[in-house]
């Protein structure tokens, strides 16, 4: 708990101008609104630029002249063109607040969108707070990019060049005085770029990692403060935090030495431009005026070329930002790229035809084709995990097994064995690494995930809750206007406490259903896979939480609905395993074993042992074992 997650290693780094040029299709909607921003923010930068020009016509009028009203004249022109100047600063960010804000909202909706479209294997190797960054943290710094730099790169780029002309024109030598740094500017931003973007990518997945840590607290808060963990995850938190904090200094330091070049360097070429022009003016060669207006121009100029340094840093931690979201919008989603379906780990909804559970109340169950192409069949299975190591075995190899329409079929195997694996294949949450699975003769590889969602409904032992109410949970399950089957689910479920609930079922449960007991939420869970009656139904393990009396009330319910459904229930407890019609022992990646509970128990030592139960599990089976081979006998 106390290890460091690791974000998936970054590809090689691209330049920061290719990276962003990827936001190009989210940009060109509001690309006129952004050249109209931008087009205002130029001419009110010139606008500054025209100010050293009425000083110049000052000085070397009215003022030389002794000529008041000229003065007041110069001044209020002087005035009018700084409140031009700010009004049409104020213009740009009205214009483009609204759009760039549409921006970043639909790359985080087309990020969350991805994600949910992702496989389970994407989300078992990806750290959440690395996800969460991205679609925080980077996708905000990328909207201040839009606004900001980007613009000002380009109006500063374009006021630069402009004073530089009136520059030139007004003293081509002291303009060249002034040009002179540019060279050993560009040399060395470069070399402070690449080092600056390299700090930038690192505390960005830095942060990402402490978001992941920060995260798995307070999920794991019971845990923590359980097992006394708390200064083991504070060490971790401290080490993150502080590795953070030094890139975070490298990164102060380098954008420090930054500014220092970019400032000394421009203020050495105006001290020097000041003193030749001084002795230009003493000579008689340069009018006081055009001193004046040259060194205002000069020093107009130093914002846009002081600021660089900074607007290169936000361009740079941009880019960044922009390699980690496509990043993530850059990972394939495989096979069939049809569906819109919502999270894979919710349960799925129900079959259109029939409108209650368990064919009661006047359902009309769907049509269930029988026959050997009809239910549930896996043929010649086999996976293997994507990040497990290459000379492990796969978990399941050359898995055959046909569950009949209508058939309840329970699957036992030894802890590991590869059961969850299993039934995750057959509402692809992982894809098959080899054979088929087919549903009533469809095989599901080529099914559209939608019409899979329908067929298939499944419950985890691990009940997973959404911030919303009990009514909305567990009308996940189902297709829209079920919520006539919400009491009825409820009910095969055994989850009439939510009844006594403040608001019964438009209770609020919270992240996680953190405010419900382990078999509350599980009979929740259960209520949302067979609410809206599916055709299939997967259960692993669904009622490991209750009390045996509350299972047993769960069971009789169950078996009403498993009586019209395709099912593939993992059992652990023989319990459990009475609820189907037959088993399926799962040994070694493959089923090594299909019958009845009883027939399992005279033909199979291991299945015997497995429902044996947990004290003196060998001695028990063997006893078992013995008993039905002397009756055999
Ligand atoms: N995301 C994963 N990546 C790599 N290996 C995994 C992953 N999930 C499970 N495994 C491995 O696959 C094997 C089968 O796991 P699985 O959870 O399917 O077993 P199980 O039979 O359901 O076990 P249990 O009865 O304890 O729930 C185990 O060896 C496990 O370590």
């Amino acid at each position: 708990m106390t290890e460091t997650p690791e974000a998936p290693s970054p590809p090689e780094r691209r330049s920061a101008v290719r990276s962003l040029l990827r936001l190009w299709p989210y940009v060109r909607p509001v690309r006129r609104t952004m050249i109209a921003g931008a087009a205002v923010t130029v001419v009110a930068s010139c606008a500054s630029l025209v100010i050293p020009l009425a000083l110049k016509w000052i000085v070397d009028g009215p003022v030389a002249g002794k000529d008041p009203s000229g003065v007041w004249l110069g001044g209020a022109l002087v005035l009018v063109l700084g409140v031009v100047e700010a009004s049409l600063f104020a213009l740009r960010r009205f214009l483009v607040a609204r759009p760039l804000a549409q921006v970043e909202a639909d790359m985080r909706a087309d990020l969350y969108g991805h994600l949910q479209r992702l496989p389970v294997s994407f989300h078992d190797r990806w750290p959440s707070g690395q996800l969460l960054s991205r679609g925080t943290t980077d996708l905000m710094l990328l909207r201040i990019f839009l606004a900001f730099p980007l613009t000002f790169m380009l109006v500063n780029g374009v006021t630069i060049l402009v004073g530089f002309v009136v520059l030139l024109v007004q003293q081509w030598m002291l303009g060249l005085v002034l040009l002179a740094p540019v060279v050993p500017l560009v040399i060395l931003c470069t070399y402070f770029e690449e080092r600056y973007s390299r700090a930038a990518r690192t505390a960005q997945d830095q942060s990402g990692d402490l978001a992941t840590v920060v995260e798995e607290s307070v999920l794991g808060i019971r845990i923590i403060k359980g097992f006394g963990r708390h200064r083991g995850q504070e060490r971790a938190f401290d080490a993150l935090s502080g590795r953070l904090r030094g890139t975070e200094l490298r990164k102060a330091h380098l954008l420090g030495m930054l500014w220092a070049v970019i400032m000394s360097l421009p203020e050495l070429a105006i001290g020097a431009a000041l003193v030749l022009g001084v002795l230009q003016v003493a000579d008689g060669d340069l009018s006081a005026g055009t001193l004046v207006a040259f060194l205002s121009t000069a020093l107009a100029l130093r914002w846009p070329v002081e600021s660089f340094g900074f607007l290169i840093a936000i361009a740079n931690e941009s880019a960044t930002a922009a390699d980690r979201y496509f990043e993530v919008m850059d990972v394939p989603v495989p096979a069939d790229r049809t569906t819109t379906s919502a999270s894979a780990s919710t349960s799925a909804t129900s079959a259109t035809s029939a409108t209650t559970v368990g064919g009661k109340s006047g359902a009309v169950p769907s049509p269930r084709p029988a026959g050997e192409g009809g239910g549930l069949r896996l043929e010649g299975v086999g996976f293997r995990y994507p990040d497990a190591p290459a000379d492990a075995p796969p978990v399941l190899h050359g898995v055959d097994l046909h569950i009949r329409p209508g058939e309840t079929m329970a699957l036992v195997g030894t802890t590991g064995s590869g059961k969850t694996t299993l039934t995750a294949l057959i509402p692809r949450l992982h894809e098959a690494t080899s054979g088929r699975i087919t549903l009533d003769g469809e095989d599901i590889a080529v099914m559209p995930r939608e019409r899979l969602r329908e067929l298939v409904s499944v419950a985890f032992e691990d009940p997973t809750l959404f911030s919303a109410s009990v009514g909305e949970n567990v009308l996940m399950g189902a297709g829209a206007g079920r919520e006539a089957d919400l009491a009825r689910a409820l009910e095969v479920a055994q989850a009439g406490f939510v009844h006594a609930l403040p608001e019964g079922t438009r209770t609020q449960v919270g992240e996680q259903g953190l405010s419900l007991s382990g078999g509350q939420r599980q009979r929740l869970a259960l209520a949302r896979a067979v609410v809206g009656d599916p055709r299939f139904l997967i259960l692993d393990d669904p009622l490991s939480a209750l009390d045996v009396h509350t299972e047993a009330l769960v069971e009789a319910a169950l078996r009403e609905v498993l009586a019209g459904t395709t099912a593939l229930v993992v059992a652990h407890r023989p319990s459990t395993v009475l609820l189907a019609d037959r088993v399926a022992l799962l040994s070694g990646g493959r089923v090594t074993a299909v019958g009845t509970h009883h027939e399992l128990l005279r033909t199979s030592r291991e299945y015997a042992s497995l429902m044996a139960g947990d004290e003196d599990r060998s001695a028990a089976a063997d006893r078992t074992y013995a008993r039905h081979e002397g009756g055999r006998r």
